[in-house]
């Protein structure tokens, strides 16, 4: 075993957490406070690995709680975080990538990153399907454990959620991609793309669209819990009157059987059954509080299951870990083996409330070690307090 000790210096978003740390067990464990008429919804974003839902999910907590790298499988299981507005609690259920068994094998991922998607799907009240539309390889359509987890839970109302908009110039693409990812179907109505804007050129240029609904979120709250209530679907996928894709899409009642009922997983690219699509980009915030409107909307009458001073259920120590780890997936250069063994040297609490933390990263080989500290093993490795024979090191 070599052990790797990095240190970390004060952290601005851990002190907070941690000089509340007691308290927060303390609310965890004992019942939750309760405003007058309680509402609340559990909100799973599920999607491919790196889609953005841990950005996503921070956005909507209007806080860092969830790590975040530009390397696939940050998230390594499911964590749950709170947002309240008024009498509305949202619990954000983030989840690692949805990858395959074989994947999971041959990346030795942990279980709980097989797991947990599915897990936290069984509790959601809702589910958000988020796809990096900027990802030319898999945008085009929902991968097999994707439409697996929406076929498994087909009573969970389900939203397509299209990120990282930003990186995209030609925002015409995103009504193909739409129709695509929905089978051309989006809350019971067939979809039709205006042959204009299709091949619309001026577009490209263009500002990112703006969030795709038949109607602003504060006239939607009676059409919304009509749909929940009788399962009848009467609103259709358009686009905001102030996008430049305007009257684009258009939709037509859907005959026949209801799309969600079949099948054939292995030809299908999309999910016919999402009741509302959502554009924006996770990262700078653009549209997220629109998607935040409408998920207040959607909460029902009940408890809530946190207590209003929660942010989140992870412990201190998942939450140091979870940053220690984002932090080695963004600045290293290589792939981090999921094999590292993080152990905690050093916790303590400075006078104003700082957090000096170390922690020894354990792995089980010579090599590993080398893509954590690659100055170990180098001859001027003494200078920089490394020493691979002593299987200890500074960064
Ligand atoms: N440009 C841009 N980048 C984004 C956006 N949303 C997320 N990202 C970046 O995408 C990368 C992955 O984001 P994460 O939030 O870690 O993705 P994830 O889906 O939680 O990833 P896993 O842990 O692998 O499941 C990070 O580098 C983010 O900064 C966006 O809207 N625009």
């Amino acid at each position: 075993m070599f052990g790797v000790m990095l240190s970390v210096g004060t952290y601005p978003c851990l002190n907070l957490c941690f000089a509340l740390a007691e308290e927060q067990d303390h609310l965890l464990q004992h019942q939750p406070d309760q405003p007058e008429n309680p509402k609340v919804l559990k909100v799973a974003i599920i999607g491919a690995p790196n889609a953005g839902k841990s950005t996503l999910s921070n956005q909507l907590l209007g806080r860092k709680v969830f790590p975040v790298s530009k390397k696939v499988h940050t998230t390594r299981c499911k964590a749950q975080g709170v947002v309240i507005h008024e009498d509305t609690q949202l619990i954000i259920l983030d989840t690692p990538g949805l990858t395959s068994p074989l994947k999971a094998k041959r990346h030795k991922l942990n279980e709980s990153m097989l797991k947990d998607p599915w897990e936290s799907m069984k509790h959601a009240d809702i589910v958000l399907v988020l796809v990096d539309v900027s990802d030319h390889w898999t945008r085009n359509c929902l991968s097999q454990e994707v439409l697996k987890c929406l076929f498994q839970f087909p009573q969970i109302p389900s939203v397509l959620v299209l990120n990282k908009v930003d990186l995209v110039k030609k925002k015409f693409i995103l009504l193909e991609l739409i129709t695509e990812l929905t089978e051309g179907v989006v809350n019971g109505k067939k979809l039709k793309v205006g042959s204009d804007m299709k091949h619309d050129s001026h577009s490209s240029a263009k500002t990112p669209p703006q969030i795709a609904q038949a109607s602003p979120p504060e006239n939607r709250a009676h059409e919304t819990h009509r749909l929940q209530e009788t399962d009848k679907v009467q609103e259709g996928c358009s686009l905001d009157s102030s996008s430049d894709m305007e009257s684009s899409l258009v939709t037509e009642e859907v005959q026949g059987p209801k799309p969600c009922e079949y099948r054939d997983l292995k030809n299908m690219k999309g999910w016919p059954c999402f009741r509302e699509i959502f554009m924006l980009a996770a990262l700078s915030g653009e549209e997220v509080d629109t998607l935040k409107r409408y998920l207040l909307m959607q909460a029902k009458p009940g408890p809530w299951e946190f207590h209003s001073g929660v942010l989140t259920n992870q412990s201190p120590q998942e939450i140091c870990d979870n940053i220690i780890r984002e932090k080695i997936l963004e600045y290293l250069p290589l792939e981090v083996p999921y094999s590292v063994h993080q152990v905690t040297e050093v916790w303590e609490e400075g006078p104003s409330g700082e957090l000096l933390i170390m922690q020894n990263l354990v792995v089980p080989r010579k090599s590993h070690m080398e893509i954590l500290c690659p100055y170990c093993t180098s001859p001027s490795a003494k200078t920089r307090r490394c020493s691979a024979s002593t299987g200890k090191s500074l960064l």
